[in-house]
């Protein structure tokens, strides 16, 4: 799936225009997710729909989703800006930027570096950077150009073998985890706890994919995990805000 993906990409690459810039100030996404008053910082996305699930919420307002989530003290909030395949849009980014007031991890498949001035220009604070879609040396040179532009980069690893490769090239501030492998859509919890002791001291971990709930949450940080992103699971909630309490804090959970 992750090549289908990545096909499109090239081909939308073609026919990309920069649009207008918008004058924004940065938001760090490292030091909200440090900050966070729960056991773990929470990215919480905004996500419509996905290749492993179809649709994932039909009633689909993204800057209320948003505001949703800064009410309910979200530490940053991650937008998936891919049309084609998740039915996202680079315009809610800069809608939700203007809306909210923590960071905004633009989620996309980032493999040009005109996407990276495309997200500073819509008002990103952070990209997110794929291992397995990426060679190490250009991921770095992407995730250079990202914080000489101002913004931060999340830098997705599956599996040991691309951690290791990624490692060999440099240290990402931010690291995630993502559970779900993007070739077979299989997701478990147990790939950051395989995983948390490569990834070295000084990168932040954040578990991606397949948070469900509050023991959820606890596993992942008994890993290791500083911080986790959620997506489907908050976006089945009709209740945002109370859908965020009960994750992080486990209130109300059966
Ligand atoms: O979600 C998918 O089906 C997917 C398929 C192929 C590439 C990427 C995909 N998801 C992107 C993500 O990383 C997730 O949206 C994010 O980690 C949140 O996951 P979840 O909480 O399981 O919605």
């Amino acid at each position: 799936m992750l090549e289908t993906i990545l096909a499109v990409k090239k081909q939308e690459l073609q026919q990309l225009y920069l649009p207008e810039e918008q004058q924004t100030t940065r938001r760090s996404l490292r030091d909200s997710l440090l900050e966070s008053p729960y056991i773990a910082g929470l990215i919480a996305e905004v996500k419509k729909a996905s290749p492993s699930k179809g649709i994932i919420r039909e009633d689909f307002n993204p800057t209320q989703i948003a505001a949703d989530y800064n009410q309910a003290g979200v530490q940053a909030i991650s937008v998936l800006t891919d049309q084609h395949f998740f039915q996202g849009h680079r315009d809610f980014l800069t809608t939700i930027k203007q809306n909210v007031d923590v960071p905004i991890l633009r989620k996309d498949f980032i493999i040009d570096p005109v996407q990276v001035v495309e997200s500073a220009y819509i008002g990103a604070d952070a990209i997110l950077l794929i291992g397995e879609a990426l060679e190490a040396r250009q991921l770095h040179e992407l995730y250079n150009q990202a914080y000489d532009l101002g913004m931060e980069a999340l830098v997705e690893v599956h599996s040991e073998e691309t951690l290791d490769r990624v490692l060999n090239e440099f240290t990402p501030r931010i690291v995630g985890v993502n559970n779900r492998n993007l070739h077979t859509f299989e997701t478990k919890l147990s790939q950051t706890e395989r995983m948390a002791s490569l990834v070295p001291e000084e990168s932040l971990l954040v578990s991606e994919s397949g948070i469900v709930n509050y023991e959820d949450v606890q596993d992942v940080v008994e890993y290791g995990a500083k911080a986790i992103l959620v997506g489907e699971s908050l976006m089945r909630q009709n209740q945002i805000v109370e859908g965020v309490q009960r994750l992080m804090n486990g209130v109300g959970e059966s």
